[in-house]
Protein backbone atom coordinates (compact mmCIF):
# COMPACT_ATOMS: atom_id res chain seq x y z
CA UNK A 1 0.00 0.00 0.00
CA UNK A 2 1.37 3.31 -0.51
CA UNK A 3 1.53 5.72 2.18
CA UNK A 4 1.70 9.28 2.53
CA UNK A 5 5.26 9.04 3.95
CA UNK A 6 6.01 6.64 0.88
CA UNK A 7 4.55 8.51 -1.36
CA UNK A 8 5.95 12.41 -0.64
CA UNK A 9 8.20 12.39 2.04
CA UNK A 10 6.03 15.45 2.55
CA UNK A 11 3.86 15.05 5.84
CA UNK A 12 0.60 17.07 5.75
CA UNK A 13 -1.75 17.80 8.43
CA UNK A 14 -4.97 14.35 8.05
CA UNK A 15 -8.10 16.47 8.43
CA UNK A 16 -11.53 14.93 7.74
CA UNK A 17 -9.55 12.00 6.20
CA UNK A 18 -7.73 14.16 3.45
CA UNK A 19 -4.01 15.02 3.69
CA UNK A 20 -3.33 18.62 3.64
CA UNK A 21 -1.16 21.17 3.29
CA UNK A 22 -1.18 23.75 5.92
CA UNK A 23 -3.42 26.44 4.64
CA UNK A 24 -0.44 29.16 4.49
CA UNK A 25 1.67 26.79 2.78
CA UNK A 26 4.49 26.56 5.53
CA UNK A 27 6.53 23.52 6.40
CA UNK A 28 9.43 22.83 8.72
CA UNK A 29 11.96 20.52 8.08
CA UNK A 30 12.08 16.81 9.82
CA UNK A 31 15.54 15.59 10.50
CA UNK A 32 16.96 12.11 11.40
CA UNK A 33 18.99 12.31 13.96
CA UNK A 34 21.04 9.31 13.36
CA UNK A 35 22.42 11.14 10.56
CA UNK A 36 21.13 14.86 11.04
CA UNK A 37 19.77 15.09 7.78
CA UNK A 38 16.10 16.63 6.89
CA UNK A 39 14.34 13.76 4.84
CA UNK A 40 10.97 15.39 5.02
CA UNK A 41 8.96 18.50 5.38
CA UNK A 42 6.17 18.60 7.60
CA UNK A 43 3.21 21.12 7.71
CA UNK A 44 3.81 23.63 9.93
CA UNK A 45 -0.01 24.30 10.97
CA UNK A 46 -1.61 27.49 11.73
CA UNK A 47 -4.88 28.96 13.43
CA UNK A 48 -6.72 28.01 9.88
CA UNK A 49 -5.36 24.69 10.55
CA UNK A 50 -6.83 24.50 13.81
CA UNK A 51 -9.87 25.65 13.46
CA UNK A 52 -10.07 23.00 10.29
CA UNK A 53 -9.64 20.15 12.33
CA UNK A 54 -11.13 21.40 15.34
CA UNK A 55 -14.17 21.47 12.80
CA UNK A 56 -14.13 18.12 11.76
CA UNK A 57 -13.73 16.56 14.96
CA UNK A 58 -16.76 18.41 16.33
CA UNK A 59 -18.75 17.35 13.34
CA UNK A 60 -18.07 13.89 13.95
CA UNK A 61 -18.67 13.54 17.79
CA UNK A 62 -22.43 13.35 17.62
CA UNK A 63 -22.06 10.14 15.64
CA UNK A 64 -19.26 8.90 17.35
CA UNK A 65 -20.54 9.85 21.12
CA UNK A 66 -23.60 7.87 20.51
CA UNK A 67 -22.60 4.75 18.91
CA UNK A 68 -23.00 1.64 21.51
CA UNK A 69 -19.45 1.15 23.11
CA UNK A 70 -19.53 -2.21 21.26
CA UNK A 71 -18.88 -0.48 17.87
CA UNK A 72 -16.47 1.64 19.34
CA UNK A 73 -14.67 -1.70 20.24
CA UNK A 74 -14.61 -2.88 16.74
CA UNK A 75 -12.52 0.16 16.00
CA UNK A 76 -10.41 -0.13 18.09
CA UNK A 77 -9.76 -3.77 17.66
CA UNK A 78 -9.31 -3.36 13.88
CA UNK A 79 -6.93 -0.52 14.57
CA UNK A 80 -4.68 -2.67 16.50
CA UNK A 81 -4.76 -5.34 14.07
CA UNK A 82 -3.88 -2.53 11.31
CA UNK A 83 -0.71 -1.67 13.22
CA UNK A 84 0.23 -5.54 13.03
CA UNK A 85 -0.12 -5.26 9.69
CA UNK A 86 1.67 -2.76 8.84
CA UNK A 87 4.10 -3.09 11.60
CA UNK A 88 6.67 -2.61 9.72
CA UNK A 89 5.91 0.49 7.95
CA UNK A 90 5.52 2.32 11.45
CA UNK A 91 9.10 0.97 12.47
CA UNK A 92 10.38 2.07 9.37
CA UNK A 93 8.69 6.16 10.27
CA UNK A 94 9.52 5.54 14.03
CA UNK A 95 13.48 4.67 13.46
CA UNK A 96 13.90 6.98 10.70
CA UNK A 97 12.39 9.80 12.44
CA UNK A 98 13.81 8.78 16.12
CA UNK A 99 16.76 7.14 14.78
CA UNK A 100 15.68 4.38 17.42
CA UNK A 101 17.06 0.51 16.74
CA UNK A 102 14.82 -0.91 14.40
CA UNK A 103 14.90 -4.14 16.78
CA UNK A 104 13.98 -2.63 19.60
CA UNK A 105 10.99 -0.50 18.05
CA UNK A 106 9.86 -3.70 16.77
CA UNK A 107 10.15 -6.11 19.89
CA UNK A 108 9.83 -3.18 22.69
CA UNK A 109 6.85 -0.60 20.98
CA UNK A 110 5.00 -2.74 18.29
CA UNK A 111 3.42 -5.42 20.95
CA UNK A 112 2.64 -3.00 24.09
CA UNK A 113 0.90 -1.03 21.22
CA UNK A 114 -1.26 -3.21 20.28
CA UNK A 115 -1.84 -4.41 23.65
CA UNK A 116 -3.06 -1.16 24.80
CA UNK A 117 -5.36 0.07 22.15
CA UNK A 118 -6.93 -4.11 22.46
CA UNK A 119 -7.42 -3.33 26.33
CA UNK A 120 -8.45 0.37 25.79
CA UNK A 121 -11.15 -1.60 23.20
CA UNK A 122 -12.19 -3.28 25.67
CA UNK A 123 -12.67 -0.79 28.58
CA UNK A 124 -14.78 0.59 26.28
CA UNK A 125 -17.45 -1.79 27.20
CA UNK A 126 -16.62 -1.47 31.02
CA UNK A 127 -17.74 1.48 32.32
CA UNK A 128 -17.57 2.61 35.89
CA UNK A 129 -20.60 4.05 38.00
CA UNK A 130 -22.07 3.60 41.40
CA UNK A 131 -25.41 1.89 41.60
CA UNK A 132 -28.59 3.09 40.71
CA UNK A 133 -31.14 3.14 43.18
CA UNK A 134 -33.22 5.37 45.64
CA UNK A 135 -31.08 7.60 47.35
CA UNK A 136 -33.85 9.62 48.68
CA UNK A 137 -37.17 8.33 49.11
CA UNK A 138 -39.41 8.37 45.85
CA UNK A 139 -36.45 9.12 43.68
CA UNK A 140 -34.17 7.16 41.41
CA UNK A 141 -30.82 8.35 40.70
CA UNK A 142 -28.65 6.73 37.79
CA UNK A 143 -25.24 7.52 36.81
CA UNK A 144 -24.37 8.18 33.38
CA UNK A 145 -20.72 8.26 32.01
CA UNK A 146 -20.18 9.85 28.92
CA UNK A 147 -17.62 11.27 26.86
CA UNK A 148 -16.14 14.56 27.17
CA UNK A 149 -16.08 16.24 23.83
CA UNK A 150 -13.20 16.78 21.16
CA UNK A 151 -9.84 16.61 22.88
CA UNK A 152 -6.89 18.48 22.26
CA UNK A 153 -3.88 16.28 22.02
CA UNK A 154 -0.25 17.01 21.79
CA UNK A 155 2.11 14.54 21.96
CA UNK A 156 6.28 14.52 22.38
CA UNK A 157 9.26 13.43 20.49
CA UNK A 158 10.86 10.85 22.89
CA UNK A 159 8.14 7.93 21.97
CA UNK A 160 5.83 10.00 19.43
CA UNK A 161 3.62 6.43 18.48
CA UNK A 162 3.32 5.02 21.72
CA UNK A 163 2.36 8.20 23.15
CA UNK A 164 0.10 8.91 20.41
CA UNK A 165 -1.54 5.55 21.55
CA UNK A 166 -2.08 6.37 25.00
CA UNK A 167 -3.60 9.25 23.98
CA UNK A 168 -6.13 8.52 21.62
CA UNK A 169 -6.87 4.82 22.67
CA UNK A 170 -8.89 5.98 25.70
CA UNK A 171 -10.06 8.79 24.22
CA UNK A 172 -12.04 7.24 21.16
CA UNK A 173 -12.90 4.45 23.38
CA UNK A 174 -14.22 6.92 25.59
CA UNK A 175 -16.41 8.14 22.28
CA UNK A 176 -14.19 11.34 21.99
CA UNK A 177 -13.15 12.50 18.75
CA UNK A 178 -9.49 13.42 18.44
CA UNK A 179 -7.12 16.47 17.02
CA UNK A 180 -3.50 15.36 17.86
CA UNK A 181 -0.51 17.14 17.42
CA UNK A 182 2.53 15.30 16.83
CA UNK A 183 5.95 16.80 18.45
CA UNK A 184 7.31 19.12 15.15
CA UNK A 185 10.40 16.99 15.07
CA UNK A 186 8.73 13.51 14.91
CA UNK A 187 5.77 14.08 12.87
CA UNK A 188 6.10 10.96 10.46
CA UNK A 189 4.52 8.07 12.13
CA UNK A 190 1.39 10.03 13.90
CA UNK A 191 0.75 10.80 10.33
CA UNK A 192 1.27 7.57 8.97
CA UNK A 193 -1.26 6.42 12.37
CA UNK A 194 -3.86 9.11 10.89
CA UNK A 195 -4.16 6.98 7.66
CA UNK A 196 -4.14 3.74 9.25
CA UNK A 197 -7.00 5.10 11.52
CA UNK A 198 -9.13 7.15 8.44
CA UNK A 199 -8.90 4.21 6.73
CA UNK A 200 -10.54 1.45 9.37
CA UNK A 201 -13.49 4.26 10.43
CA UNK A 202 -14.14 4.55 6.65
CA UNK A 203 -13.89 0.75 5.96
CA UNK A 204 -16.52 0.27 9.30
CA UNK A 205 -18.85 3.04 8.15
CA UNK A 206 -17.81 6.12 10.59
CA UNK A 207 -16.47 9.22 9.64
CA UNK A 208 -12.62 9.78 9.43
CA UNK A 209 -12.90 13.26 10.90
CA UNK A 210 -12.79 11.33 14.29
CA UNK A 211 -9.27 11.44 14.35
CA UNK A 212 -7.35 14.04 12.69
CA UNK A 213 -3.78 14.97 13.02
CA UNK A 214 -2.19 18.58 12.54
CA UNK A 215 1.45 18.65 12.56
CA UNK A 216 3.00 22.26 13.94
CA UNK A 217 4.91 23.47 16.45
CA UNK A 218 5.20 24.94 20.15
CA UNK A 219 2.62 27.85 18.92
CA UNK A 220 0.33 25.15 16.64
CA UNK A 221 0.19 23.27 19.81
CA UNK A 222 -1.17 26.75 21.59
CA UNK A 223 -3.91 27.43 19.04
CA UNK A 224 -5.03 23.74 19.98
CA UNK A 225 -5.17 24.31 23.35
CA UNK A 226 -6.75 27.54 23.57
CA UNK A 227 -9.15 26.68 20.94
CA UNK A 228 -13.16 26.99 22.16
CA UNK A 229 -13.82 24.07 20.75
CA UNK A 230 -11.96 21.26 22.28
CA UNK A 231 -13.21 19.95 26.12
CA UNK A 232 -9.67 18.74 26.89
CA UNK A 233 -6.48 19.17 26.36
CA UNK A 234 -3.99 16.32 27.05
CA UNK A 235 -0.46 17.04 26.74
CA UNK A 236 2.99 14.90 27.72
CA UNK A 237 5.96 17.22 27.19
CA UNK A 238 7.92 19.12 29.31
CA UNK A 239 7.09 20.66 32.97
CA UNK A 240 7.34 24.73 31.07
CA UNK A 241 4.85 23.37 28.31
CA UNK A 242 2.48 22.03 31.35
CA UNK A 243 1.98 25.13 33.06
CA UNK A 244 1.67 27.04 30.03
CA UNK A 245 -1.41 24.89 28.98
CA UNK A 246 -2.83 24.88 32.09
CA UNK A 247 -2.69 28.22 32.01
CA UNK A 248 -3.97 28.69 28.83
CA UNK A 249 -6.81 25.73 29.57
CA UNK A 250 -7.74 27.49 32.51
CA UNK A 251 -9.27 30.74 30.50
CA UNK A 252 -11.90 28.59 29.42
CA UNK A 253 -11.49 25.94 32.09
CA UNK A 254 -11.11 23.15 29.69
CA UNK A 255 -9.96 19.66 31.42
CA UNK A 256 -6.31 19.69 31.39
CA UNK A 257 -4.31 15.94 31.50
CA UNK A 258 -0.87 17.05 31.79
CA UNK A 259 1.93 14.00 31.80
CA UNK A 260 5.31 15.95 32.65
CA UNK A 261 8.75 15.28 33.24
CA UNK A 262 10.19 12.74 35.60
CA UNK A 263 13.77 12.47 37.74
CA UNK A 264 13.43 8.86 38.91
CA UNK A 265 15.30 8.03 42.15
CA UNK A 266 16.62 4.17 42.23
CA UNK A 267 17.30 3.65 45.84
CA UNK A 268 19.24 0.56 46.20
CA UNK A 269 20.04 -0.56 49.97
CA UNK A 270 23.12 -2.79 50.84
CA UNK A 271 21.65 -6.17 51.14
CA UNK A 272 20.23 -6.13 47.19
CA UNK A 273 21.56 -8.92 44.67
CA UNK A 274 24.29 -6.03 42.96
CA UNK A 275 24.67 -7.71 39.39
CA UNK A 276 20.91 -8.24 38.77
CA UNK A 277 20.30 -4.29 39.73
CA UNK A 278 23.40 -2.99 38.03
CA UNK A 279 21.99 -5.16 35.05
CA UNK A 280 18.42 -3.94 35.36
CA UNK A 281 19.09 0.02 36.06
CA UNK A 282 21.80 0.33 33.01
CA UNK A 283 18.98 -0.88 30.62
CA UNK A 284 15.86 1.11 32.61
CA UNK A 285 18.99 4.13 32.30
CA UNK A 286 19.96 3.97 29.04
CA UNK A 287 17.05 2.50 26.70
CA UNK A 288 15.38 5.00 24.31
CA UNK A 289 18.67 7.19 25.08
CA UNK A 290 17.38 7.83 28.69
CA UNK A 291 14.73 9.76 27.01
CA UNK A 292 11.83 8.17 28.84
CA UNK A 293 10.44 10.41 31.69
CA UNK A 294 10.51 7.27 33.86
CA UNK A 295 13.99 6.54 32.92
CA UNK A 296 16.19 5.03 35.90
CA UNK A 297 18.19 8.39 35.90
CA UNK A 298 19.53 8.76 39.77
CA UNK A 299 20.73 6.23 41.81
CA UNK A 300 20.83 6.34 45.57
CA UNK A 301 22.85 3.64 47.03
CA UNK A 302 23.98 2.43 50.34
CA UNK A 303 27.37 4.31 51.67
CA UNK A 304 28.69 0.34 52.51
CA UNK A 305 28.21 -0.66 48.70
CA UNK A 306 28.71 2.44 47.26
CA UNK A 307 31.85 1.99 45.51
CA UNK A 308 31.49 -1.74 44.32
CA UNK A 309 28.08 -0.24 42.82
CA UNK A 310 29.72 2.58 40.44
CA UNK A 311 32.30 0.74 39.50
CA UNK A 312 29.81 -2.02 38.42
CA UNK A 313 27.49 0.45 37.12
CA UNK A 314 30.55 1.83 35.19
CA UNK A 315 31.41 -1.53 33.68
CA UNK A 316 27.74 -2.04 32.36
CA UNK A 317 27.89 1.28 30.54
CA UNK A 318 31.01 0.68 28.80
CA UNK A 319 29.47 -2.63 27.32
CA UNK A 320 26.26 -0.63 25.93
CA UNK A 321 26.25 0.24 22.54
CA UNK A 322 24.48 2.77 20.86
CA UNK A 323 24.69 3.27 17.47
CA UNK A 324 23.10 2.74 14.14
CA UNK A 325 19.28 1.97 13.67
CA UNK A 326 20.02 -1.40 11.54
CA UNK A 327 22.86 -2.86 14.52
CA UNK A 328 20.82 -5.50 16.58
CA UNK A 329 23.53 -5.13 19.37
CA UNK A 330 22.69 -1.45 20.35
CA UNK A 331 20.56 -0.64 23.22
CA UNK A 332 19.87 2.84 22.26
CA UNK A 333 20.16 5.44 19.27
CA UNK A 334 20.93 9.12 18.90
CA UNK A 335 19.43 12.00 21.34
CA UNK A 336 16.28 13.28 19.49
CA UNK A 337 17.01 16.34 17.89
CA UNK A 338 20.80 18.92 18.03
CA UNK A 339 18.73 21.28 21.38
CA UNK A 340 18.33 17.77 23.31
CA UNK A 341 22.24 17.17 22.21
CA UNK A 342 23.30 20.62 23.86
CA UNK A 343 21.26 19.73 26.66
CA UNK A 344 22.86 16.76 27.82
CA UNK A 345 25.89 18.00 26.75
CA UNK A 346 25.24 20.66 28.63
CA UNK A 347 24.48 19.59 32.28
CA UNK A 348 28.21 17.89 31.69
CA UNK A 349 29.63 20.58 31.00
CA UNK A 350 28.48 22.16 33.87
CA UNK A 351 29.16 19.28 36.20
CA UNK A 352 30.53 20.91 39.58
CA UNK A 353 34.18 20.25 40.73
CA UNK A 354 33.10 17.36 43.23
CA UNK A 355 31.24 15.48 40.78
CA UNK A 356 33.20 12.35 38.92
CA UNK A 357 32.69 10.96 35.55
CA UNK A 358 32.99 7.02 35.67
CA UNK A 359 31.90 6.57 31.99
CA UNK A 360 31.08 8.20 29.31
CA UNK A 361 30.21 12.19 29.48
CA UNK A 362 30.87 12.85 25.89
CA UNK A 363 29.33 12.68 22.32
CA UNK A 364 29.68 9.62 20.00
CA UNK A 365 30.88 10.19 16.32
CA UNK A 366 30.49 13.48 14.21
CA UNK A 367 27.02 12.57 12.59
CA UNK A 368 23.72 12.49 13.75
CA UNK A 369 23.10 13.25 17.98
CA UNK A 370 24.70 9.88 19.60
CA UNK A 371 25.69 10.13 22.68
CA UNK A 372 28.17 8.16 25.54
CA UNK A 373 26.43 5.35 28.36
CA UNK A 374 27.21 7.90 31.04
CA UNK A 375 27.48 7.42 35.02
CA UNK A 376 28.25 10.71 37.19
CA UNK A 377 29.21 9.77 41.34
CA UNK A 378 30.10 12.34 44.06
CA UNK A 379 26.79 14.58 43.55
CA UNK A 380 24.96 16.26 45.90
CA UNK A 381 21.58 16.99 46.50
CA UNK A 382 21.35 20.50 45.44
CA UNK A 383 23.40 19.89 41.83
CA UNK A 384 21.76 20.95 39.26
CA UNK A 385 21.87 17.39 37.99
CA UNK A 386 20.31 16.22 40.56
CA UNK A 387 17.49 18.32 40.59
CA UNK A 388 16.61 18.58 36.45
CA UNK A 389 15.79 16.39 34.04
CA UNK A 390 18.31 15.07 31.78
CA UNK A 391 16.85 13.33 29.12
CA UNK A 392 19.59 11.75 27.84
CA UNK A 393 21.76 8.48 28.95
CA UNK A 394 23.18 9.70 32.21
CA UNK A 395 23.02 8.03 35.21
CA UNK A 396 23.71 9.94 38.24
CA UNK A 397 24.88 8.43 41.93
CA UNK A 398 24.87 9.83 45.45
CA UNK A 399 25.90 7.59 48.25
CA UNK A 400 22.95 7.62 51.20
CA UNK A 401 23.66 6.48 54.94
CA UNK A 402 19.83 5.22 55.95
CA UNK A 403 16.39 4.71 54.41
CA UNK A 404 15.72 8.15 56.49
CA UNK A 405 17.98 10.04 54.48
CA UNK A 406 17.28 8.15 51.04
CA UNK A 407 13.85 8.86 51.78
CA UNK A 408 14.81 12.58 51.66
CA UNK A 409 17.17 12.96 49.05
CA UNK A 410 14.67 10.73 46.70
CA UNK A 411 11.41 12.77 46.86
CA UNK A 412 13.76 15.39 47.38
CA UNK A 413 12.93 17.13 44.14
CA UNK A 414 10.14 18.74 42.05
CA UNK A 415 9.37 15.44 40.42
CA UNK A 416 6.93 13.15 41.05
CA UNK A 417 6.42 10.24 38.29
CA UNK A 418 8.33 7.43 39.21
CA UNK A 419 10.90 5.31 41.54
CA UNK A 420 12.32 1.99 42.27
CA UNK A 421 13.88 0.82 45.45
CA UNK A 422 16.05 -2.44 45.75
CA UNK A 423 16.50 -4.41 48.59
CA UNK A 424 15.71 -8.32 49.50
CA UNK A 425 13.55 -6.67 53.02
CA UNK A 426 10.07 -7.36 52.45
CA UNK A 427 8.94 -4.93 54.65
CA UNK A 428 11.79 -2.22 54.03
CA UNK A 429 10.53 -2.65 50.65
CA UNK A 430 6.84 -1.83 52.05
CA UNK A 431 7.70 0.77 54.18
CA UNK A 432 9.67 2.89 50.85
CA UNK A 433 6.73 2.18 48.87
CA UNK A 434 4.72 4.39 51.30
CA UNK A 435 7.21 6.71 51.96
CA UNK A 436 8.15 7.22 48.04
CA UNK A 437 6.04 10.43 46.46
CA UNK A 438 5.77 9.20 43.34
CA UNK A 439 2.96 8.24 40.74
CA UNK A 440 4.99 4.70 40.33
CA UNK A 441 7.08 2.64 42.94
CA UNK A 442 8.89 -0.17 41.54
CA UNK A 443 10.19 -3.10 43.76
CA UNK A 444 13.80 -4.76 42.13
CA UNK A 445 12.91 -3.81 38.84
CA UNK A 446 12.39 -0.63 37.56
CA UNK A 447 10.86 0.75 33.87
CA UNK A 448 8.20 -2.47 32.87
CA UNK A 449 4.23 -1.20 31.98
CA UNK A 450 1.42 -2.71 31.43
CA UNK A 451 -1.84 -1.10 30.13
CA UNK A 452 -3.80 -2.01 32.96
CA UNK A 453 -1.86 -0.32 35.62
CA UNK A 454 -2.74 3.67 35.59
CA UNK A 455 1.12 5.92 34.57
CA UNK A 456 1.32 9.52 35.91
CA UNK A 457 3.07 11.17 38.49
CA UNK A 458 2.20 13.69 41.03
CA UNK A 459 3.47 17.30 42.29
CA UNK A 460 5.52 18.95 39.02
CA UNK A 461 4.79 15.66 36.93
CA UNK A 462 1.63 16.73 36.20
CA UNK A 463 -1.65 14.59 37.12
CA UNK A 464 -4.06 12.91 35.28
CA UNK A 465 -3.59 8.96 34.31
CA UNK A 466 -2.45 7.43 31.19
CA UNK A 467 -3.37 3.72 30.31
CA UNK A 468 -5.40 1.71 32.44
CA UNK A 469 -8.96 1.81 33.78
CA UNK A 470 -8.50 5.43 35.61
CA UNK A 471 -7.17 6.95 32.55
CA UNK A 472 -9.52 5.64 30.32
CA UNK A 473 -12.05 7.45 32.97
CA UNK A 474 -10.07 10.23 32.55
CA UNK A 475 -11.78 10.81 29.41
CA UNK A 476 -15.21 10.49 30.49
CA UNK A 477 -17.56 12.95 32.21
CA UNK A 478 -19.71 11.69 34.68
CA UNK A 479 -23.64 12.48 34.86
CA UNK A 480 -26.16 12.20 37.41
CA UNK A 481 -29.62 11.31 36.89
CA UNK A 482 -32.39 11.43 39.55
CA UNK A 483 -36.20 10.62 38.45
CA UNK A 484 -39.02 10.76 40.73
CA UNK A 485 -40.90 7.45 41.02
CA UNK A 486 -44.38 9.14 40.58
CA UNK A 487 -44.36 9.72 37.26
N1 LIG B 1 8.32 4.11 29.52
C1 LIG B 1 7.29 4.94 28.95
C2 LIG B 1 7.42 6.31 29.47
C3 LIG B 1 6.52 7.24 28.80
C4 LIG B 1 7.01 8.63 28.87
O1 LIG B 1 8.16 8.96 28.64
Amino acid sequence: MTTELGRLRKLRNYIAGEFRDAADGRTTDVVNPATGEVYATAALSAAADVDAAMAAAEAAFPAWRDLIPAERQKVLLKIADRFEERAEELIAAESENCGKPIALVRSEEIPPMVDQIRFFAGAARMLEGRSAGEYMEGLTSIIRREPVGVCAQVAPWNYPMMMAVWKFAPALAAGNTVVIKPSDTTPASTVLIGEIIGDVLAELGHSKAVFNVVCGDRETGRLMVEHKTPAMASITGSVRAGMQVAESAAKDLKRVHLELGGKAPVVVFEDTDIAKAVEDISVAGYFNAGQDCTAATRVLVQESIHDEFVAALAKAAAETKTGAVDDEDVLYGPLNNANQLKQVKGYIERLPAHAKIEAGGQQVGDKGYFFAPTVVSGLKQDDEIIQNEVFGPVITVQSFTDEDQATEWANGVEYALASSVWTKDHARAMRMSKKLDFGCVWINTHIPLVAEMPHGGFKKSGYGKDLSAYGFEDYTRVKHVMTSLDG
